[in-house]
């Protein structure tokens, strides 16, 4: 479990992050979300200490991070980036291997453990001996997640992980990384600047702006009842396929509050996006849509 509480960051007379507080629980996603500049990076990185705080703190599993040694805290958070950062002369074992190496593993153990996890993310194994220029940006993509996961850490911090992938890739990924945390059970915070990504991945959301959290909450929280004026209009672009997204059966009256401009514009919105799912439960609440809006804008 991670708690931040009240965390700031000035350079020089600039407060980049503006007393920030949050919790994430094992198995849970929270999203920092915002526009560029709004201080999540730096939020994220103050949670690893990459960059020294001004003031707050940071405890996982209840413990302060200043009290962790170096290696301890290494152990405790991985940490995957945009431009994936992997040693470019090294191969995939031995990129996975890093913090296992770090942490003077026994070799039978890296090894095996370097196995699994290619298997985890879905590479396979003969893949260990190529370097990252012979892989695909998804292929490293999922090195970078392996290996922030190779020494079992408690917290996951991840910064605009699909940013730089094409839109199939990132879509494949991202829904591939959903399950892969309800199997896994990390405290994981993901920064992206990209709502659709945000409620896809998000159990949790904080909206940033100048450096302060506008609003958190669950998605369905940020799309249905924003705290303000910025975190509506933050979310005004592609607002249907964002309700589409966090809607289920239990909120299928909010459903008939969505403001379409035509009754042939929600049909096709909805089937569009139903399309893309093959989810059991997204087809049951389709049928249920459907009715609402035929009735909610009659039948012609
Ligand atoms: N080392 C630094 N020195 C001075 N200012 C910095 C430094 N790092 C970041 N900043 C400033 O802090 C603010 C927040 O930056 P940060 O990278 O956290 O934003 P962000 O929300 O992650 O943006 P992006 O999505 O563009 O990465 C920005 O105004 C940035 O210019």
């Amino acid at each position: 479990m991670i708690e931040v509480q009240h965390l700031s960051k000035f350079y020089n007379d600039q407060k980049v992050v503006d007393d920030v507080s949050f919790t994430v629980a094992q198995g849970e996603v929270l999203v920092l979300l915002g526009t560029s500049g709004s201080g999540k990076t730096t939020t994220l990185k103050m949670i690893n200490q990459l960059v020294e705080k001004s003031s707050g703190s940071v405890l996982i599993h209840g413990k302060n991070t200043e009290t962790y040694k170096a290696h301890e805290l290494r152990r405790k958070i991985g940490y995957v980036i945009q431009s994936i950062g992997l040693f470019p002369h090294y191969t995939i074992h031995e990129n996975i291997a890093t913090v296992p190496e770090l942490l003077n593993w026994p070799k039978h153990k890296i090894n095996s453990r370097v196995k699994e996890l290619l298997m985890l993310t879905g590479l396979p194994e003969n893949m260990a001996t190529k370097k990252p220029h012979e892989l695909s940006g998804g292929q490293q993509q999922r090195v970078g997640i392996a290996r922030a996961l190779a020494a079992d850490p408690d917290v996951i911090l991840l910064d605009e992980p699909f940013g730089a992938l094409d839109p199939i890739t990132r879509s494949e990924l991202q829904h591939e990384f959903k399950t892969l945390n309800s199997d896994l059970q990390k405290a994981m915070v993901l920064v992206t600047h990209d709502v659709l990504e945000a409620v896809i991945l998000g159990d949790k959301i904080a909206l940033m702006d100048q450096g302060k959290i506008q609003q958190i909450g669950t998605p369905s929280d940020l799309i249905f009842e924003p705290a303000n004026d910025f975190v509506k209009k933050f979310l005004a672009q592609n607002r249907i396929q964002l309700e589409l997204h966090v809607i289920r059966l239990n909120d299928l009256q909010k459903f008939t509050s969505l403001r379409l401009s035509t009754k042939e514009d929600a049909l096709c919105t909805l089937a569009e996006y139903l399309s893309k799912n093959d989810d059991d439960e997204i087809l049951k609440t389709y049928f249920n849509y459907r009715d609402k809006i035929i009735s909610a804008y009659g039948k012609h």
